[in-house]
């Protein structure tokens, strides 16, 4: 994968070096984005939201009345749709629904976090045309940013996505942990219901990619135990080992 990245980057002449890459991939809930972000932020990377994409894209299905179990549909809206993000600083997803419903962007920022997007998502991500199209978009937005590391977040950014990535991690905490977190953040939320939510999802989202168990090579960070603070830690010092240890080999 880096070297697809160098290749992306250095046949457009700039010979700029291909961004660090930094893949996190983990369950539903775990952590990986609020993490992932605040790590970026401290390493001085770029982060690339996977899920958002998936989610934006349910989104412009639904808007669109496509149905989301037709894997050509959902394929061809990749083709026709606008899809903008920011690698650093405040999140921001754009959506350019196709010219035949309206051209006007739409900030769906907040609205790819409802729910009722969460519980239909699986839907499209299920679909391998959807996901090697989503790919090579992540692959470009990462190749084009210009940006010295991009921390990726997914769910199969270690093993599909950036598997020669020089650092990989899967991040996990238990479903009771990540259902209390999430639950957390919703006001009024039944933790009962949250928790059957996250299991249901992560349930449907496995049978495509297995995101529960570490591939070799890759670190398994559990926070079941850690706070916030600990979990970003947990991440640099992967990240600042393997340069130190980059670092060493290129003295050799
Ligand atoms: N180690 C931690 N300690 C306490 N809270 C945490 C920790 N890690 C994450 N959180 C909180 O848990 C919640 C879920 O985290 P986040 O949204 O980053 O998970 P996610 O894996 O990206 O979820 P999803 O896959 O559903 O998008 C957030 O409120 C986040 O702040
Ligand atoms: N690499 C990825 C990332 C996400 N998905 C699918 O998108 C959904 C939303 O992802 P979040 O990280 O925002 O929770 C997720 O439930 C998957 O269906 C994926 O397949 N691959």
């Amino acid at each position: 994968m880096e070297d697809a990245v160098n290749d992306a980057v250095n046949t457009d002449g700039s010979g700029a070096a291909a961004p660090i890459l930094v893949a996190i991939d983990g369950p539903a809930g775990s952590g990986k984005s609020s993490v992932s972000r605040a790590a970026a932020e401290q390493l001085g990377f770029g982060i690339l939201d996977t899920g958002a994409a998936y989610r934006a894209l349910a989104w412009a299905a639904l808007e669109s009345d496509i149905d989301l179990d037709d894997e050509v549909l959902v394929a061809e809206l990749i083709e026709s749709w606008g899809y903008v993000t920011t690698l650093v600083g405040e999140p921001a997803i754009e959506v350019v629904l196709p010219a035949a419903i309206g051209v006007k962007g739409h900030d769906v920022t907040d609205a790819i976090r409802d729910p009722a997007i969460s519980g239909q998502v699986s839907r499209v991500s299920k679909h391998p045309a959807v996901r090697d199209r989503l790919n090579e978009m992540f692959r470009r937005i990462v190749a084009e940013s210009e940006l010295p590391g991009v921390v990726i977040e997914g769910r199969d950014i270690t093993t599909v996505v950036a598997p020669d990535a020089p650092v990989r991690i899967l991040m996990t905490a238990s479903p009771e942990v990540r259902a209390a977190r999430r639950a957390g953040e919703m006001p009024g939320a039944d933790h009962g219901q949250v928790l059957a939510d996250i299991i249901a999802r992560d349930a449907k989202d496995v049978l495509v990619v297995d995101f529960m168990n570490p591939a070799p090579g890759v670190t398994l960070i559990d926070t079941s135990e850690l706070d916030f603070g600990q979990s970003v830690q947990a991440v640099i010092d992967v990240v600042q080992s393997a340069q130190s240890t980059a670092a060493e080999e290129s003295e050799k």
